[in-house]
């Protein structure tokens, strides 16, 4: 038995066999053959498996995450099927006696070559797909296990050095009950997936998949934020136990489901959620979400091979307005960069992504990828309440920019004869700390702030927020953190606007009664983390946290604050 200390990433308790997820090693000699048919059979048949298996993935991609992110596998299929691809590798077997593993690697090298020196974005994602699919073919003909995290078909708890946001969207609840990694951190986006797939994680181990054998059991604390590798029979009972509580605790919190979020003196606040794709609504409903607080569009652009066109967009913006009816639903403009990459979008590497050319950044350079999004949901606010923010805004330059596009496209929409609402609020993320800085000045243009505590952390205490080796400077409840979010706060209600919080501290149990003190209108969160919220809200005063908060900003650490908000609410 070996007890790990990761970081708590999201909550429940997993128990079951460990599948590390491991890139195989696919290295091969070069051989002669001598039966050249027995060679094209074993290329053949290694090519019918994949295919067989992308069938599967396809299918599993579609039910569990929507059609868009099918797509991806629908153009690895037809690779796979690609006479052009596929015969020059059996000629190659036939004419040069060589091994199907050699040929294979030849002609897909070769063609991966010619395509990505194309100057043309199509053939570089061609070039992409040939890749992948070439290393899936590879792992057969090696007969090496090529690690399939949407083909698992039995239950377990996945051990990675770390899950990239696209691998954590092919895991299919059903069967993967928990993972765990190497790197991360509570605001990696994995970890903000495993708490919108309510699968239990613990993430920033540093060693678990040295640790870890294939096989072994695994129990995963997402509570605690420990894993337990073969724990003792008397363990086990303990983290069965731990279960059962958990799931009665979460009966207790659903009888919350239907209420408003009101305060013990009577202050309601919203409780809204964070989605990533349309897929998420189901799981905002059963959670009691007053609405969406933050709609992460960058995954629409990621499941896909080529950027989503306005059509597919629409569909996704549409689909989550209609199930949201007439609840408010924030849209976020594409986020990317950072530690959300897009295949095949070829951006230079960058020595510092999350402070380079990303977000808001990349869409006022690249306005035709802009203009689609924003006609797309532009065309969708007539289907119900919706909000448009924009990300990373530093300068008040670049949100008056990206609002001019906003509304040169909705004129020209217009122009087009195509209806749209004209109640679309239009407000910023501040998640860099110059914005924080001059709120003020901010609150006069824009309609809303939406307070984005994963990045305005790792940017004001300068510590990465993947990096579990800088993981303790990253304190939301640091007196320089309180101290922006105030004056943000201050700063929308000086000019009748609202503040809300889409940032990972917003659903804290610590975090929440400071917020709630300093008058935090909106509080967006893991849909999970909403009846939790509202039951502890029930219990507080907002005025009474509002007393404490000249004294708790005038506090010199974040321990100090923590302490005190602990004896003020017996937590
Ligand atoms: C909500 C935020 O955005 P993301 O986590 O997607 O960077 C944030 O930075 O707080
Ligand atoms: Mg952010």
């Amino acid at each position: 038995m070996t007890i790990l200390n990761g970081i708590a990433a999201s909550n429940g308790v997993a128990i079951a066999k460990a599948y590390t997820l491991e890139a195989p090693n696919l290295s091969f000699e070069t051989k002669k053959v001598d039966d050249v048919d027995k060679e094209v059979k074993r290329l053949d048949d290694a090519l019918a498996v994949s295919k067989k298996e992308l069938e599967i993935i396809k299918e599993n991609a579609r039910r569990s995450l929507g059609d868009e992110h099918a797509e991806i596998f629908s153009a690895h299929l037809l690779v796979l099927s690609d006479p052009e691809l596929i015969t020059p590798m059996e000629d190659k077997i036939k004419n040069e006696n060589v091994n199907a593993e050699a040929a294979l690697d030849e002609v897909a090298t070769m063609f991966i070559n010619m395509f990505k020196a194309m100057d043309n974005e199509y053939m570089r994602e061609r070039a992409a797909d040939i890749q992948d699919v070439t290393k899936r073919v590879m792992a057969h003909l090696l007969q090496v296990t090529f690690p399939d995290p949407a083909l698992i078909d039995e239950e377990v708890v996945i051990i990675a050095e770390d899950l990239t946001p696209s691998d954590t969207a092919q895991l299919n609840k059903q069967f993967v009950k928990g993972f765990t990694t190497n790197i991360g951190g509570r605001t990696s986006h994995s970890a903000i997936m495993a708490r919108s797939l309510e699968i239990p994680a613990v993430v920033g181990t540093k060693t678990v998949t040295e640790d870890v054998k294939d096989g072994d059991i695994v129990v995963v604390d997402g509570m605690d934020g420990e894993v337990i590798i073969n724990p003792t029979e008397e363990q086990l009972a303990t983290y069965k136990q731990k279960q059962v509580d958990f799931e009665k605790q979460k009966e207790i919190w659903a009888k919350l489901k239907n209420e408003p979020t009101l305060s013990k003196d009577n202050t309601h606040v919203e409780l809204v959620a964070n989605i990533g794709t349309p897929n998420d609504v189901e799981g905002v409903l059963n959670n009691g979400g007053e609405g969406v607080g933050l709609y992460r569009t960058e995954f629409l652009y990621m499941g896909n091979s080529d950027f989503p066109t306005e059509d597919e967009q629409f569909e996704a913006y549409k689909s989550v307005l209609d199930q949201m009816g007439d609840k408010p639903v924030v849209v976020r403009t594409l986020d990317i960069g950072g530690d959300k990459e897009l295949s095949y979008l070829d951006l230079p590497k960058e020595m510092n992504p999350f402070l380079g050319f990303r977000a808001i950044r990349l869409c006022l350079e690249r306005d035709d990828i802009f203009r689609t999004q924003l006609r797309a949901l532009l065309r969708a606010s007539v289907y119900g309440n919706l909000k448009i923010m924009f990300p990373m805004i530093a300068t008040l330059d670049e949100f008056r920019q990206a609002k001019a596009l906003l509304l040169e496209e909705k004129a020209n929409l217009k122009g087009e004869g195509v209806d749209v609402s004209d109640d679309i609020e239009i407000g910023i993320m501040v998640e860099i700390p110059s914005t924080a800085v001059i709120a003020r000045q901010f609150a006069k243009e824009v309609d809303f702030f939406s307070i984005g505590t994963n990045d305005l952390i790792q940017y004001t205490m300068a510590a990465d927020r993947m990096n579990e080796q800088v993981s303790y400077l990253y304190q939301p409840y640091h007196p320089a953190i309180l101290t922006l979010v105030n004056n943000v706060i201050e700063a929308a209600h000086a000019e009748g606007k609202w503040a809300g919080m889409c940032g990972e501290m917003a659903g804290d149990s610590i975090a929440i009664p400071i917020l709630l003190g300093f008058g935090l209108d909106e509080f967006s969160m893991s849909a999970t983390s909403i009846l939790p919220a509202r039951t502890q809200i029930k219990d507080l005063s907002r005025e009474e946290m509002a007393s404490y908060k000249d004294e708790i900003l005038s506090m010199g650490t974040a321990d100090e604050v923590e302490a005190f908000v602990r004896s003020k609410t017996n937590q």
